[in-house]
């Protein structure tokens, strides 16, 4: 199993650090814009695998050797300016970026199934969907994820209940317009209700990532660890549900968007989405989710072609 990260960032080396830990795949290439970060990245983690249970070819190199691969995630990014307060701040550098790398690893990597990370990610899900003119199940964006995890921990701390027990989602924009479904989180068959003490946790949730940011200007470990919980996923094949962001036609009514509503993941990405009852708040929440990430994609895709490529362009 081939694997690719594009960005060997405080991102990218910590996924690839969670990867080589976890011994998933059996070839790991870093790709980055400046390249001896990806080599010494690379080189550093060949001297981890001493201390791992499997061997794996550990490379760095150009965006050219990203081919035949089974999995790609992109954590590339523009720099996140100190005090930025708003992931949309990064959009317009990061579809220019996607427009230079997206066509070429789709046309090198078409069975791959594309993870993406960079922010502002359910705009930059959708600009990679229509870049790469792949199917929209082999785009998966890191959405909710994480955000998700970070609403069971806090659960699971009130609740005393560990967090693998909870079923508790956010869904939505990853961003300020994300929402939880109460209606159907619950342990052992007991619903977690929406009360105020759990509006608090999912308001706490809803500001975790930036103040995590605020208190050492990245994340990296609970971001690394969802994205190798959706890499291990594909390479066992193991069909799990998970919320991700991923450009639908029609989700609860809601058409052509993207942004996170729970799928069934596998070996060959998306394989097929979930339909809750959502009670009237949700769908309330679930409307201006997709006003909001609609606009956003309005405004920073404009010209960004279907399927495929950049309008006027090859
Ligand atoms: N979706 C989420 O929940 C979530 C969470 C954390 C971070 N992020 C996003 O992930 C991205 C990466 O974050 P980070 O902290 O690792 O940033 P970072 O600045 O540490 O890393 C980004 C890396 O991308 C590289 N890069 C830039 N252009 C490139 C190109 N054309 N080809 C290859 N590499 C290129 C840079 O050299 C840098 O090493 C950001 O957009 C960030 O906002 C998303």
């Amino acid at each position: 199993m081939k694997i690719a990260i594009i960005g060997a960032g405080h991102v990218g080396s910590s996924l690839a650090y969670a990867l080589v830990l976890k011994g998933l795949g059996n070839y790991l290439l870093l790709v980055n814009r400046d390249a001896t970060k990806a080599l010494g990245n690379a080189l550093d983690l060949q001297h981890t695998l001493a201390f791992c249970e499997r061997p794996m070819q550990i490379e760095g190199g150009p965006l050219e050797e990203a081919v035949g691969c089974d999995i790609v995630a992109i954590t590339a990014s523009t720099p996140m300016a100190k005090g930025m307060t708003s992931r949309m701040e990064l959009g317009k550098a990061n579809v220019e970026l996607f427009k230079s790398i997206i066509p070429m690893l789709a046309e090198n990597n078409p069975e791959a199934v594309f993870i993406i990370i960079t922010n502002p990610v359910d705009v930059m899900t959708c600009c990679a969907t229509r870049l790469s003119g792949l199917p929209s199940s082999q785009i998966v964006g890191i959405g909710t994820l994480v955000d998700s995890a970070r609403f069971r921990t806090l659960l699971s701390k009130a609740e005393q209940i560990h967090p693998d027990d909870l079923r508790a989602y956010i869904l939505g924009e990853h961003g300020p317009n994300q929402f939880p479904v109460f209606s159907h989180a619950s342990a052992g068959g007991e619903l977690i209700t929406d009360s105020p003490r759990h509006r608090e946790i999912f308001e706490e949730v809803n500001k975790a990532g930036f103040e995590v940011y605020r208190l050492k200007g990245y994340t990296n470990f609970a971001i690394a660890s969802a994205a190798c919980e959706v890499i291990r996923t594909i390479v066992h094949d193991e069909h799990r549900t998970m919320p991700l962001s991923t450009c639908f036609d029609d989700w609860q009514g809601i058409k052509d968007n993207c942004f996170s509503i729970p799928v069934v993941l596998g070996r060959s990405g998306i394989i097929r989405y979930l339909q809750p009852d959502l009670n009237s708040l949700e769908i309330e929440a679930l409307e201006q989710s997709a006003r909001t990430v609609r606009a956003n994609i309005d405004s920073l895709l404009l010209g960004v072609g279907e399927r495929g490529k950049v309008k006027g362009e090859r």
